[in-house]
């Protein structure tokens, strides 16, 4: 006998909690592993393309079904033991059962996959370049907590796997820088031995920042990305994997540099990444930022680096062109927004600026093909995709393409 199903269960094409074996062939971006029986997708989390596997279905949608992952019938061999004792109960990262080559690996392919299914186009992506440290890389981690009962925190974590509202208790988070993960067990002691002041639930900072650890989201935090200093408000956003920023950096300035542009705009450049690592190979930079604290630290970091040939402007990327005089055919734009991507209007005013070239980062590379799609048919060519893996053992990935005006 089956479990009883929840209410809204359909029936079809399995039952609820009905165990088929199956085989899996890929992973999708969001690194569930993906078979199919008679051709119905099944997607299973934690399952590895190339294994067997038993998996129990939990849930039948419109063209697909998911399952949990009960038994490895044939283990693929890529699969590594994880690194993190909560790993596949903590809704943070997804791939530490990968070997580190094949998260690399699938990562290039998941975005290949989008050019296809996207853009109809078979594309060439080159190899997603890896973060020279792969445990211990992130700077920041923002851990939460529930409302206390009776006086106690239970879990200081992440959200659970599959959850809305229950978290998983985190001591040590491997993917967290050491200074952070040695910080760890007195931040817990002090939130539980306070828990009678918190009212409801909350969300703490962790900011590894010049050999320290800053929890106070208001504070000023410093980075340094080769010789360049960043100062930034430790609850903003700063990428967080500083181990491969300056090859990050490197790439981008090669490609703005390529087709011999002097000037540089840096648009949505939050505490000036991009503009102040490449500011002395250009005649002149321009920062664009929405945020009103973000752009008054770019410009701050402007000074404290000395540079005198770099403008912030506080604005909406929507609104900079207009500002820009600098000739657009002498001109590369760096454009990293958001995980939405860019609005029709920004890009509707950056094709008719026209610059030489536009180097799009983006942390979702679904919404960068989505806005890839307006720039090729508005006369841009993709020149080079080229992903950089500022996220190792999660399903996450930052794409670089580089796109040349061609008419
Ligand atoms: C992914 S971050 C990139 C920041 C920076 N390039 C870096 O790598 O550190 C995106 C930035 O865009 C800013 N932003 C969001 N919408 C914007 C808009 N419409 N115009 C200008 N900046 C915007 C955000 O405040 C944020 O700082």
């Amino acid at each position: 006998m089956h479990q009883r199903p929840p209410k809204k269960f359909v029936p079809k094409p399995f039952e609820y909690h009905q165990e088929i074996e199956l085989k899996i062939d890929s992973l999708t971006n969001l690194g569930s592993g993906v078979g199919r029986v008679d051709g119905w997708v099944v997607f299973v989390p934690y399952a590895l393309p190339g294994e067997t596997v038993i998996t129990r279905i939990f849930r039948n949608d419109k063209n697909h079904s998911q399952g949990d992952l009960v038994r490895i019938v044939e283990a693929s061999p890529d699969r590594v033991e994880p690194g993190c004792p909560v790993f596949g109960r903590c809704g943070g990262c997804q791939y530490q059962h990968l070997a580190y080559d094949k998260q690399l690996a699938w990562k290039t392919r998941q975005i290949r996959e989008l050019f296809k299914h996207m853009a109809g186009e078979e594309r060439e992506v080159n190899f997603c370049e890896s973060s020279d440290q792969i445990w211990n890389y992130r700077s920041k981690i923002t851990p939460h907590f529930d409302k206390p009962k009776d006086g106690v925190i239970a879990e200081i974590g992440f959200l659970e796997v599959g959850r809305r509202n229950s978290l998983v208790n985190v001591e040590n988070c491997p993917i967290a820088m050491k200074e952070i993960n040695d910080a760890l067990p007195a931040v817990h002691a002090d939130l539980r031995a306070n828990a009678k002041q918190f009212k409801r639930g909350a969300t703490v900072l962790l900011r590894a920042t010049a050999g320290r650890v800053e929890r106070n989201p208001k504070a000023i935090a410093r980075e340094e990305v080769g010789d360049v200093k960043f100062d930034f408000v430790a609850g903003e956003f700063f990428q967080n994997n500083p181990f491969i920023l300056p090859k990050f950096t490197e790439y981008v300035g090669e490609k703005a540099l390529a087709g011999g542009a002097g000037y540089l705009v840096d648009a949505y450049c939050g505490a000036g990444l991009f503009g102040l690592t490449l500011a002395t190979r250009f005649k002149k930079v321009m920062g664009v930022e929405v945020n009103e604290a973000g752009a008054a630290w770019a410009g701050n970091n402007v000074k404290l680096n000395n540079f005198d040939n770099v403008s912030i402007l506080q604005a909406s990327a929507e609104a900079i062109f207009e500002k820009i005089d600098t000739p657009a055919a002498e001109t590369a734009v760096v454009i990293d927004p958001p995980r939405k991507g860019c609005t029709p209007e920004f890009l509707e005013q950056l094709v008719n600026f026209g610059p030489e070239r536009v180097i799009y980062v983006s942390c979702d590379p679904a919404t960068q093909v989505r806005d890839y799609k307006f720039l090729r048919d508005s006369g841009y060519m993709l020149e080079e995709v080229q992903p950089f893996d500022l996220f190792p053992h999660t399903r996450h990935v930052e794409s670089v393409m580089v796109l040349v005006k061609s008419v």
